[in-house]
């Protein structure tokens, strides 16, 4: 589907979804405790269902119930993993997270499971798990390091050190698995760790859960063994990462309000708040965020510990007066796609003035675009980000491939269009 957007500012209030980051650790959280568990507050997306369902063939009992919150979605979790039969095939499909997550996880089950993905997966990295495999024995199997993976074999207690600048994921699978194991374990990261407010996530929900890690600085990690996650209930806050792109909207257009947020939040993504305020934005308020329309200048920012927010940082880069230089974002290339490459070339083409340099870009400010067509790259933070320029576009702007946002966010074009946003859809699924 391609939706042609006539030029128009937003305004108004929108709910931010539920964070997907949490959402998936809460989950895979509820699954490893023994005994029943309500988890609440969900948004839905193809991630989401991609990790219930892993979870579902790996044994764990996940049933939809209704949810205190309008709209949204809640499982009954009764936990505990199963050895099934025989072999189980299960597909992440586009979600790194899911599969990053869930390897240590389904060989704690004991299950022979083989992982296949859609899209990008099929070649986003898992290096740094080949090695450990390699190096503590646990079986495996992969051709040329792809999708389908099938792993077997057990994990053992141990020193467990992996490079820390190809995706913060592994650490968060292992810190998930390793306390099950029946004896202590150190996870060291071989490098500076990078998005590490995204393991420090996974630690504050493990606390939630009833698990004890002691982190002794970033990328090192204490993990006590025989540990039980404990049941209970959760609710999913709201999702920094998706209330980036309104509430850059609101800097960009008029002003927008973003409810359902957690200020003090363990999400990293929370420094959007800051990022648009250092550019000049104003943003007010802590739950609820409503974030103005201001002029805006260019500046450093260093994206190492919250790289989801580089697409909507282009966008207001760009529109900002004089240069912004976006730096420690070589893994930015590493997600749904190579996303410096992809909002380069995109916002280039509608009159953008951005150059990529290996590890981020420079943006000189142009003020706004011309319009035209441009391509969503098959990743659904590339075509949010393009919505929010659409804004600022002279002339009508077509995004091609826009239902890739139901990877994260699937009511997202309808709430684009609560805000006022004027859309056609094209070749509808
Ligand atoms: O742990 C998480 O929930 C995530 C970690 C980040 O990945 P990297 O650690 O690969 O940067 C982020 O980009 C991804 O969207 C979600
Ligand atoms: C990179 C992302 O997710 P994942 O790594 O889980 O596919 C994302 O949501 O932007």
């Amino acid at each position: 589907m391609n939706v042609i957007i006539t030029p128009h500012t937003l305004q108004g209030t929108v709910e931010a979804p539920s964070s997907k980051s949490i959402g998936h650790r809460d989950l895979i959280c509820a699954a490893l405790a023994e005994g029943e568990s309500l988890v609440d507050n969900i948004s839905l997306s193809q991630d989401i269902e991609a990790t219930c369902d892993i979870l579902r063939a790996l044994g764990a009992d996940i049933t939809p119930v209704m949810s205190s919150h309008p709209g949204r979605a809640a499982y009954r979790v009764r936990g505990g993993l199963k050895k099934q039969d025989g072999p189980i095939a299960v597909s992440a499909n586009e979600s790194g997270s899911t599969l990053r997550f869930l390897i240590p996880v389904a060989i704690f089950s004991g299950n022979e499971v083989t992982f296949s993905g859609q899209g990008r997966l099929a070649k986003r990295p898992l290096t740094p798990y080949y090695e450990l495999f390699d190096e503590k024995g646990v079986a495996y199997e992969t051709t040329e390091g792809a999708l389908p993976l099938t792993v077997s074999g057990t994990l053992q207690p141990g020193t467990y050190s992996l490079a820390g600048d190809v995706s913060s994921q592994f650490f968060t699978g292992l810190l998930m698995t390793l306390p099950l194991l029946d004896g202590d374990s150190v996870l060291r990261s071989t490098t500076p760790l990078e998005s590490a407010s995204y393991v420090d996530m996974t630690l504050d929900c493990l606390r939630q859960h009833g698990i004890v890690i002691e982190k002794e600085q970033d990328g090192f990690y204490r993990i006590p063994g025989n540990q039980h996650y404990r049941p209970g209930t959760y609710v999913v806050e709201g999702d920094y990462s998706q209330a980036a792109f309104w509430l850059s909207a609101g800097s960009l257009g008029r002003a927008i309000c973003c409810t359902g947020l957690r200020s003090q939040s363990s999400q990293g993504d929370e420094v959007i708040v800051s990022l648009i305020r250092d550019m000049g934005g104003q943003v007010e308020g802590k739950t609820e965020l409503t974030s103005s329309p201001s002029e805006l200048a260019g500046r450093v920012i260093d994206v190492e510990d919250c790289p989801d927010l580089v697409p909507v940082l282009t966008v207001l880069a760009s529109c900002a007066k004089g240069i912004t230089r976006i730096i420690h974002a070589g893994r930015v290339r590493l997600k749904e796609c190579d996303r410096l490459h992809a909002m380069a070339t995109e916002l280039n083409k509608i009159g953008g003035d951005i150059e990529e340099e290996a590890e981020g870009l420079i943006i000189h400010g142009v003020g706004g675009f011309t319009g035209g067509t441009v391509s969503g790259w098959n990743d659904h933070r590339i075509a949010m980000a393009l919505a929010v320029a659409s804004q600022r576009c002279s002339q009508p702007l077509r995004i091609e491939g826009a239902e890739c946002v139901r990877k994260s966010y699937p009511e997202f074009w309808q709430d684009f269009q609560a805000l006022g946003g004027m859309i056609q859809k094209e070749g509808e699924e």
